[in-house]
C-alpha cells in the first residue's frame, strides 16, 4: 500500500471544554496518512495525477483554522470525513495533537483510522 502523507502540520484553533480554552485559539497539530496508488503519478509525473498533499493540507488548515468544537475527537472525525469525501481517498490515519493543553505532556490526542485500508 502506498501512503501520501502530511506530517506537524500547526494550526491555531478554538478548540477544548474549558473556558480559557473557549477565550483564545490555541495549537493544533495535524498527521495525517492517506492510502493512494502512487504508481500513475510515478509514470506520468503529473500533478494532477496524485494526491496533491498541498491541496490537502490547504483545505484542512482553513477548516481547523475556523472551527469551534470542544472535543479533538469531533475535529479528528470532520476532518476524516473531508479526506474521504473530497479527495477520493480510500483509507485514512489521521493524528491530533494540542500541544502543552496537559501539565507534563508534550502533547495529548486521538489518533483514528477511517475508511478501508488496501491490502
Ligand atoms: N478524550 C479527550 N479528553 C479531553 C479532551 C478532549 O478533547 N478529548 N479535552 C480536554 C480539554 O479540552 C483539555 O485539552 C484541556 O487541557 C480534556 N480531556
Amino acid at each position: 500500500m502506498d501512503i501520501v502523507f502530511v506530517d506537524g502540520l500547526e494550526v491555531l484553533a478554538l478548540i477544548g471544554i474549558y473556558d480559557w480554552e473557549r477565550r483564545a485559539k490555541q495549537p493544533v497539530v495535524l498527521d495525517l496518512e492517506m492510502a493512494f496508488d502512487n504508481r500513475i503519478p510515478a509514470a506520468t509525473d503529473q500533478i494532477g495525477d496524485t494526491l496533491d498533499y498541498k491541496a490537502v493540507s490547504k483545505r484542512l488548515a482553513q477548516y481547523i483554522g475556523d472551527s469551534q468544537f470542544g472535543l479533538v475527537e469531533t475535529l479528528a472525525e470532520r476532518c476524516a470525513e473531508i479526506v474521504l469525501q473530497e479527495f477520493g481517498v480510500r483509507w485514512v490515519k489521521l493524528r491530533l495533537t494540542k500541544p502543552g493543553a496537559v501539565r507534563g505532556a508534550r502533547g495529548v490526542g486521538v489518533q483514528i483510522e477511517r475508511g478501508q485500508k488496501p491490502t
